[in-house]
């Protein structure tokens, strides 16, 4: 694990312990079991087949880039992101490293009718019912985070709530690891990413995903996500070329001055 991911996942630790004195866990899995049904993020992302799906990231800051955008409004930029033909929205819920919120997923869910991931380091089966209490569709779990038993435990739990599972990877070896796990414990709430950012190097390049894709088996492709340091048009035809149709993107959108019509110019008018 990079040292950047170590010291988030050391923070999240805490984090959640925190969490629990606050709420504990019975109480948090009772307000989850109320919420209301998950949208369906894996269908507004995998389909129709073949067709281009941007899932459009909110994120004010990151370890990488600092402060992306000063003028921040969730909302706003949901609203936009809707309007221009994203498919879902993924929410950085983690406030230290990136100055997120959970409050952010109930507050957009009010404004648009798009499914939103949870985009934060989950570790613990505390911080899956504290995504769905909040309001989530979807949670990411990071490979390079977690073993393949706290994986697999993680992915039922999800499963149990009717969460769409974002499982994400930028090292082979946990592309290896997941492999066999795609599509578990159900193969229509499994999305697989592949992030391009090497959280070593802090650099991103969509040719990760180029190198990888070879790995994957033909009939996965069309869960398959690419992730960050996507930035043109360009990038989305090559990526189109590859067979991949599914992409998210964060920071290219929140550093414009008008992300919806960012948007729309990345999609291709
Ligand atoms: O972005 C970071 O600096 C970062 C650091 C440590 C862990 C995760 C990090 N980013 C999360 C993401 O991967 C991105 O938010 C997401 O894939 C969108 O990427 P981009 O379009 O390049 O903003």
């Amino acid at each position: 694990m990079s040292d950047v991911l170590a010291e988030i996942v050391a923070h999240k630790r805490t984090e959640v312990a925190r969490a629990q004195q606050r709420i504990p866990l019975e109480q948090i899995k009772e307000r989850a079991e109320q919420s209301a049904s998950p949208r369906n993020f894996f269908a507004a992302v995998t389909r129709p087949k073949g067709e281009l799906r941007v899932i459009a990231e909110i994120k004010k800051a990151s370890p990488s880039a600092g402060l992306i955008r000063e003028d921040f409004d969730p909302v706003a930029l949901a609203r936009a992101y809707h309007e221009a033909g994203a498919a879902a929205i993924s929410c950085l819920t983690d406030e230290k490293y990136f100055q997120g919120s959970l409050d952010y997923i109930a507050q957009i869910k009010e404004a648009v009718p798009l499914p939103v991931l949870r985009k934060d380091f989950i570790i613990d089966p505390y911080q899956v019912y504290e995504a769905r209490a909040a309001g989530a569709d979807a949670i990411l779990l990071i490979g390079e985070c977690l073993g393949e038993a706290e994986l697999l435990d993680l992915l039922i739990l999800a499963h149990s709530l009717k969460l769409t599972t974002l499982i994400e990877v930028h090292e082979v070896e946990h592309l290896l690891k997941i492999r066999p796990h795609i599509g578990f414990p159900h193969p229509a709430y499994t999305l697989l990413g592949i992030n391009n950012r090497d959280l070593k190097s802090m650099t991103t390049d969509i040719g990760h995903t180029f190198r990888l894709l070879g790995m994957i088996e033909e009939s996965d492709i069309d869960i398959l996500v690419s992730e960050s340091g996507i930035k043109t048009p360009d990038d989305i035809r090559r990526l189109a070329e590859a067979g991949v149709h599914r992409i998210l993107v964060g920071e290219h959108l929140m550093r414009q001055p008008d992300p919806g019509q960012a948007l729309r110019e990345l999609m291709g008018g």
